[in-house]
C-alpha cells in the first residue's frame, strides 16, 4: 500500500501506463500476466481522472501536543485510504495490481462512474493565513503542466484566504475547459466529527463528473463560483457564502447544476495560465471621518491599484472634498481605484449624489464584487503588459469570468419558440410550470435537430430560451460529437462559441476530437485544436492507430491525426511506427508524408526491423532510395547548421 504523497513528476510518469485501454493492455504491460487478466474486462471508458493539490488547511490538520491545529506531512492521503466511502481499495487494488504507486478511486457512484484521484501534497502545507500571491501562481502553473492529463483538478485549501486564491485563480486560468474546485473544511478530516469528509468527496466528484469549466468552491453541499465568494464564518459549517450570485450546484440526494449559471469561454482560445500578478495594490475601507491624509498614505506610490469600499450603493460622504482630490489625484496619477460596496449584498450604483463625486474623480464601478474579486483582478490586470492604462481600466468594468452583474442592454428577450407557442396553444397550456415542462421535454430534441439541420438561426433562437449545451444523449454523444460527426464546420464553430465543451467524452471514451479524426473532418480538427482540444489515448493507442492508417495507404488519416497534434512517430506495442507500415505496404504517399513530417527514420521495431529493411524486405526499392534521398538533404541541412 502507498504510505506517501506522490511528486507532480512522479504522477505525470506513471499517467500513460494509467489511462491505457483495454485492447492495448496485454501489450503495455508486456509480461504482467495477471495484471493483464485483471485489466481487460475493465469499463475504462467509465473512468474520469482528478488531480487533488492539497496545499494544506484545517482540513488535513492535527492537534500537536500543545493542542493546536498544524498540517502534518503525508497523513492525509494515508488517511484518506482507510476511509472506505473515499477509497475503494478492492477495486483499486484490481485495477493498478501493478502500480507500486497506485491511485485513490472513490466507490461506485450511481451512474457507475469510477473517479480516479491522485493527492499532490505541497511542501511545505500551508495555513492559508500564511499563502501568498507566489501560491496562487504556483497552483496555477502546476495546473498548467498537467493540465491534458486530467478531466478536473480539485485544490484543498485552508478556508482562511480561500475565496482570495478562488478569485485569483479565475483570472490567472484563461479559456479553463475543465472544472477546477476548490476546497477545505472547518473541522480536520480525521475528526469523529468532519465537515472535511463531505466536501473533499463532493469536490472530487464534481471535478471528475461535471462540465463546470470554472474555478469553483464547494463547501457544505454548495458549488459557488470561486470569485463570488466570500468566508462568512469562522466556526459554522456553511463557512462561505455567494452573497450576489445564487450557487451553481447544490448536493441534496442528487446534484442539482444550474446549467445555464455556468460560465463558458466563448472564444475559441486554448487553456492558458497567466502567471503574473502586480503586488502593488490594496483595500482601503472607508469609515466615518477618516483623514485625508491616511488615504493619500495609503494611495502613493507604489501603488498601482487601490479598492475603495464604500457605503451602501457606492457613497463617499459628498462634503468631504479633501479626500476626493486625494483619489483624483491618484487617478491622475495612473492609479486605478475601484469602488465597491461594504455591504455583503448588492451593486454600487450611480443614483445618490454621494456617489458621483467619485465617478468624477476617475473612480471605476466595480458593481457587486466581492473584495477578494476586485482585489485580484485589479492585480491580474495590472500585470498585463499588452493592456495600456486605458484598456485597464476598461477590464475592471468588464466582466471577464462572471465575478460581476453587468446588465446588458443589447440582450434581446427570449422570445418563446414557436413550436413551444403552437403546442401551449393546442394544450390549452396556461401556467407557466406546464409550459416550462414542455419545454423541457421538446427542447433538447429541438436542439439536436437543428444541430443535424445546421440550421443557426433555429440554434440561436433555442439558445436563447436556455439550453445546456453540452448535454448528451444516452450514448454520452453531445451536440458537438455530432456537428464534429458530420463535418459541419459553422455549427461546431457557433457550439464552440457558446460553451460547447471539447472534453466531453462518450460512453465509448470518445471526445469531439476523436470523432471529427475517425471521419477526416479536417477543418473540424483544426476548430478543435484552436480551442483546446487534445488527444486523450495512450502513446501506444495513437502508435496503432498511425501503423493501421499507413497501412491501407490512408494519408488523409496522418494528415487528421498531424493536425490533431499527434507525435507520428509513436509506435504500436510491436515498436513499428507508422514509416514502418507505411515501407512494408509500399505506400509512397504516405512514406512522402511522414518524411515531411520529419519522423525519425531509423526506429527498430520489436523484431530490430528499420522502415528501410521492411521496404527492401517487401521488394519496396523505390522507398529505400527515397527514405535514402531525404537523409542525405537532412545530412546536408544539418552540415550547413554545423558551418
Ligand atoms: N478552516 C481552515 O482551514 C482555517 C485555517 N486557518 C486555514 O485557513 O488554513
Amino acid at each position: 500500500m502507498m504510505s506517501h504523497a506522490s511528486s507532480l513528476d512522479e504522477i505525470s510518469a506513471s499517467y500513460d501506463v494509467k489511462t491505457v485501454d483495454p485492447a492495448s493492455v496485454p501489450k503495455i504491460l508486456y509480461g504482467h500476466k495477471e495484471s493483464i487478466e485483471s485489466l481487460v474486462d475493465f469499463e475504462w471508458t467509465q473512468e474520469s481522472r482528478v488531480l487533488v493539490l492539497y496545499t494544506g488547511g484545517t482540513i488535513g490538520m492535527v492537534r500537536n501536543e500543545r493542542g493546536k491545529l498544524v498540517p502534518i506531512p503525508q497523513e492525509l492521503e494515508l488517511n484518506i485510504r482507510r476511509f472506505p466511502h473515499m477509497h475503494d481499495e478492492i477495486y483499486s487494488a484490481k485495477r493498478f495490481n501493478s502500480f507500486s504507486n497506485p491511485p485513490l478511486v472513490l466507490p461506485d457512484c450511481k451512474d457507475k462512474c469510477r473517479v480516479v484521484y491522485w493527492v499532490y501534497e505541497y511542501d511545505p502545507l500551508l495555513d492559508s493565513s500564511n499563502m501568498t500571491m507566489d501560491d496562487w501562481i504556483r497552483i496555477a502553473k502546476d495546473i498548467r503542466g498537467v493540465y491534458e492529463m486530467f478531466d478536473g483538478f480539485v485544490v484543498l485549501h485552508g478556508t482562511d484566504t480561500l475565496a482570495y486564491t478562488a478569485s485569483a485563480l479565475s483570472f490567472m486560468l484563461e479559456n479553463l475547459g475543465k472544472p477546477v474546485v476548490i476546497t477545505g473544511s472547518q473541522i480536520p478530516i480525521f475528526e469523529t466529527r468532519s465537515d472535511g469528509r463531505d466536501n473533499f468527496i463532493g469536490a472530487v466528484i464534481i471535478a471528475g463528473r461535471y462540465t463546470i469549466p470554472e474555478v469553483t468552491v464547494f463547501f457544505n453541499n454548495k458549488l459557488y463560483r470561486g470569485n463570488r465568494t466570500t468566508k462568512v464564518s469562522t466556526g459554522r459549517l456553511q463557512a462561505f457564502d455567494s452573497p450576489n450570485m445564487s450557487p451553481l450546484a447544490t448536493a441534496g440526494i442528487s446534484i442539482q447544476v444550474d446549467y445555464r449559471s455556468v460560465f463558458h469561454p466563448t472564444c475559441l482560445k486554448k487553456f492558458t495560465v497567466f502567471d503574473s500578478l502586480n503586488r502593488h495594490v490594496g483595500i482601503l475601507r472607508i469609515f466615518p471621518s477618516i483623514s485625508a491624509e491616511t488615504v493619500s498614505a495609503f494611495l502613493q506610490p507604489p501603488m498601482a491599484g487601490a479598492v475603495i469600499q464604500t457605503y451602501g450603493a457606492g457613497n463617499m460622504p459628498s462634503n468631504r472634498t479633501d479626500i476626493i482630490k486625494v483619489l483624483e489625484e491618484a487617478t491622475e496619477r495612473g492609479v486605478i481605484l475601484v469602488n465597491i460596496t461594504q455591504c455583503m449584498h448588492g451593486s454600487v450604483d450611480t443614483i445618490y449624489e454621494t456617489g458621483e463625486g467619485l465617478v468624477q474623480a476617475g473612480v471605476m464601478a466595480g458593481l457587486d464584487m466581492t473584495p477578494e474579486a476586485a482585489l485580484t483582478k485589479l492585480s491580474y490586470v495590472l500585470a498585463k503588459k499588452e493592456w495600456d492604462s486605458d484598456a485597464k481600466k476598461a477590464m475592471m468594468t468588464t466582466n471577464l469570468r462572471g465575478e460581476m452583474t453587468v446588465v446588458n442592454q443589447e440582450d434581446e428577450e427570449s422570445r418563446e419558440l414557436d413550436v413551444i407557442s403552437s403546442i401551449a396553444r393546442a394544450l390549452h397550456l396556461s401556467s407557466s410550470e406546464d409550459i416550462e415542462h414542455v419545454k423541457e421535454l421538446l427542447i433538447p430534441t429541438l436542439f439536436f435537430s437543428a444541430i443535424s439541420n445546421a440550421d443557426l438561426k433555429r440554434l440561436e433562437e433555442i439558445y436563447r430560451n436556455g439550453i445546456e449545451i453540452n448535454l448528451q444523449d444516452a450514448s454520452g454523444w453531445t451536440a458537438l460529437h455530432m456537428a464534429c460527426n458530420e463535418g459541419l464546420t459553422d455549427v461546431v464553430t457557433w457550439l464552440l462559441k457558446h460553451g460547447a465543451s471539447v472534453h466531453i467524452r462518450d460512453r465509448l471514451g470518445r471526445t469531439p476530437l476523436s470523432v471529427a479524426i475517425e471521419n477526416d473532418h479536417h477543418k473540424v480538427i483544426e476548430l478543435l485544436l484552436k480551442t483546446g482540444a487534445h488527444l486523450t489515448e495512450s502513446t501506444q493507442k495513437l502508435g496503432e492507430e498511425l501503423v493501421t492508417a499507413a497501412g491501407v495507404n490512408n494519408k488523409k488519416r496522418l494528415m487528421s491525426y498531424y493536425l490533431a497534434e499527434a507525435d507520428l512517430s509513436n509506435s504500436d506495442p510491436c515498436g513499428r511506427t507508422a514509416l514502418h507500415a507505411a515501407c512494408t505496404v509500399g505506400s509512397v504517399e504516405c512514406v512522402r508524408f511522414l518524411l515531411d513530417a520529419n519522423v525519425p527514420t531509423d526506429v527498430r521495431d520489436r523484431t530490430d526491423l528499420t522502415p528501410v529493411m521492411c521496404a527492401e524486405i517487401n521488394n519496396n526499392q523505390h522507398l529505400v532510395e527515397l527514405i535514402a534521398a531525404h537523409e542525405e538533404i537532412n545530412e546536408e541541412v544539418r552540415h550547413s547548421v554545423r558551418h
